[in-house]
């Protein structure tokens, strides 16, 4: 099977042309053995270019342990690069059929090169319920929860996968690989969630370290940069439109006037090779 290694902020993904390659095994199943990074070829997804009815192209990803998240924001751009460069897809501007609903990437080309990629991802969802998150209705704004004892305040976003945002002083104190977990599965959310720790710099740039929900610590996360800049804009932390500066470098979101967010940044392609 073909397939294209890329990331977006070192965010890195399989990226697979399943209507050429015709791949018998189980999406979920072929993740967990593809992504493992000493007997696969190692990443933080897969990610299928699929047909599609209503859009110009359908993106399904899988993370590492073999969930199928809604929406994967680093993903998108490098799938858009992908089936532009590949000849799938020939619009500069194209509709990207998801779980989430409708994407639209749109390429920025420098002489017929993919130098960068802005993301039209939509409208956040805020409403407790639709996150999802247990508990009463209503939007989640920095409500005091219990982890292991310890109290956190969450904000909740979902960028159509869910993200529990906790605002730090200090973002190098707080112990990722001890509260992402019990935040990821955490009672109150039951499809998990991504956590993202957050530090503000000042109303134009944070700092932000995430655990993603089915993978772990990955160098960026795209929705979950959308979901910060949301969270902290609604806590009135910052303004509408942030640098979230990340391991893998910083993407530039923008909360629009008329509801969506809008997520610029690059993709890199690796290598390609034959998974065998
Ligand atoms: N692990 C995430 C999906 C990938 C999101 C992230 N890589 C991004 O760039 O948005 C989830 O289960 O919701």
């Amino acid at each position: 099977m073909k397939f294209t290694k890329m990331h977006g902020l070192g965010n890195d993904f399989i990226l697979v042309d399943a209507i050429t390659e015709q791949i018998k095994e189980d999406y979920s199943h072929l993740s967990r053995k593809i992504c493992d990074r000493h007997f696969g070829i190692g990443a933080d997804g897969l990610i299928l270019v699929l047909p599609s009815e209503k859009e110009d192209i359908k993106m399904r990803i899988f993370n590492p342990d073999g969930s199928e998240p809604e929406m994967c924001g680093n993903g998108l751009r490098c799938f858009a690069k992908f089936v532009y460069e590949k000849g799938i897809v020939s619009k500069k501007i194209m509709t990207v059929e998801t779980l989430a609903g409708t994407m639209i990437p749109e390429l920025i080309l420098d002489n017929n090169k993919v130098i960068n990629i802005k993301v039209d991802m939509g409208q956040p969802i805020l409403e407790r319920s639709l996150i999802p998150m247990l508990g009463n209705s209503g939007q989640v704004i920095e409500e005091t929860i219990i982890v292991e004892g310890k109290e956190f305040k969450v904000t909740a976003v979902s960028m159509g996968n869910p993200h529990c945002i906790i605002f730090v002083p200090d973002i190098n104190e707080i112990d990722i690989y001890k509260w992402g977990p019990l935040v990821e599965s955490h009672e109150l959310f039951p499809n998990k969630t991504n956590v993202e720790f957050v530090q503000i710099i000042n109303e134009e740039k944070v700092i932000m370290r995430v655990w993603e929900r089915g993978a772990g610590i990955t160098n960026a996360c795209g929705t979950g940069a959308c979901a910060t800049l949301v969270a902290a804009n609604l806590s009135g932390k910052t303004s509408k439109k942030a640098e979230v500066q990340l391991l893998g470098g910083s993407l530039y979101i923008e909360w629009l006037l008329n509801g969506h967010v809008l997520m610029t940044g690059s993709a890199t392609n690796v290598f390609q090779g034959e998974y065998l």
